[in-house]
Parts: C-alpha cells; structure tokens; sequence
C-alpha cells in the first residue's frame, strides 16, 4: 500500500479527499508558482506540476504526491485569488450575468513519474447587483477563492447552472482523479 500525499493547504481538497475515503496526508508547498504557459489548462497543470514536485522531492521517492492549482477564466482573463476587496469586486462584476470557466490542473507523480490533466467546469452566474456584490465581500468568503467566490458556499445563491463536475470548480476533480489514479495504479507494480 502506497502511502499519499495531498500537497495543498487548501481545507477543500482536503474535505474532497475525504470524501473520497482516501487514506492521506496533507503537506502543503510553498513553493514559488511560475506560469510559463499561455493557456489556462496548461497553466493549472504547470502549477499543479511545480507543487507535487516540491513535495516529492522532500520524501523517500516512494510516496504519491499530488498536487492541483484552480483558475477561473472569464472573458479570455485568467482570474487566481483576489489580492484584495476592489480585485474581488472588479473579479465578481466580471463573472454577473455570465459564463465562465473553471480549470484545475491535477499532478500525481508515482514511482518518480508524473501524469497531469485538467478538467473544466463551465458556469453560468446570475445577475449580481453591485450591493450584492460588496454585501457578498463582506462575509470574506472571496479571498482566499480563485475569481473571488466559493460555490459551495454563499456564492450558491448567485449560480444559475453549471455544466461539468461541481467538485472541479470547489478545487478537486475527484471522479477524474479516481479513473486516473486506476490507471496509473495498474501500472505500479504493487498497487495502493
Ligand atoms: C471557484 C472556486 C474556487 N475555490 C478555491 C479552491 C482553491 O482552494 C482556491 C484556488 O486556489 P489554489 O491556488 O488552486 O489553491 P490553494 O492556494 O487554496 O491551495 P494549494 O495551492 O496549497 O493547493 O479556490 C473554491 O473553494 N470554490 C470555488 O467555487
């Protein structure tokens, strides 16, 4: 039995792992994240990449280590977390109204090897009225979520359809991880 690694600080993979009934533990990077690459999935999958890599290095080299990054894309702009209340502000008139895309990369990296994939989740967010908006910043809910709000949380009541899996957009994409992870398990040779 492998053990894993989730290297993330974010308390809703974590949730999402349990879910899951998976066996873990959480080790977040710190690492310094560099986007090279233009395209949105490409760019969650480099991110996700540079943070199971920093963890992997610091163990033994028999772990599993994974690692995800989560963007939220609107218009063409790739939107990360808000730096502060008038970016989330300007973050959430964007989305009102609209479609968007949320892209999160994964990174497994078993026996040394590395496999990366993304998935996208498209949402379609209701009309927010700029007291709604500033009302919703205020909890603080936004701050610490790429393009400013949580859907499994208060930002529920602003979502008007999705298409694509819910738990890609809260940060994880675990049925697609579990389909990955056979794959990638069937070809180790002890299995986890
Ligand atoms: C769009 C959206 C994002 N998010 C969160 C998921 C991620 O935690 C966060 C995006 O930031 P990330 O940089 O992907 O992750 P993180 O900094 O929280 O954790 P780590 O880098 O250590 O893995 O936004 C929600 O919780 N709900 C949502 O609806």
């Amino acid at each position: 039995m492998k053990h894993m690694i989730l290297a993330s600080a974010s308390p809703r993979r974590k949730e999402i792992f349990e879910l899951a009934g998976l066996s873990f533990d959480v080790v977040p990077s710190h690492v310094q994240e560099v986007i090279t690459k233009e395209r949105p999935e490409e760019a969650v999958m480099e991110l996700s990449g540079q943070k199971a890599w920093d963890i992997w290095k610091k163990t033994q080299g028999d772990e599993i280590v994974v690692g995800a990054d989560t963007v939220v894309v609107s218009e063409g702009k790739i939107l990360g977390k808000p730096k502060n209340e008038d970016d989330a502000a300007e973050m959430l008139s964007m989305l009102s109204g609209s479609v968007h895309q949320v892209y999160t990369g994964v990174t497994v990296i078993c026996e040394g090897k590395e496999t990366s994939f993304y998935e996208e989740t498209k949402v379609r967010f209701y009309e927010m009225e700029d007291q709604e908006i500033r009302d919703y910043i205020r909890t603080g809910e936004p701050m610490d979520k790429a393009g400013a709000y949580g859907i499994q949380g208060k930002a529920a009541v602003f979502i008007r359809s999705i298409e694509g899996d819910y738990y890609n957009v809260v940060g994880f994409p675990i049925a697609r991880f579990m389909h990955e992870m056979k794959k990638i398990l069937s070809q180790t040779k002890k299995g986890i």
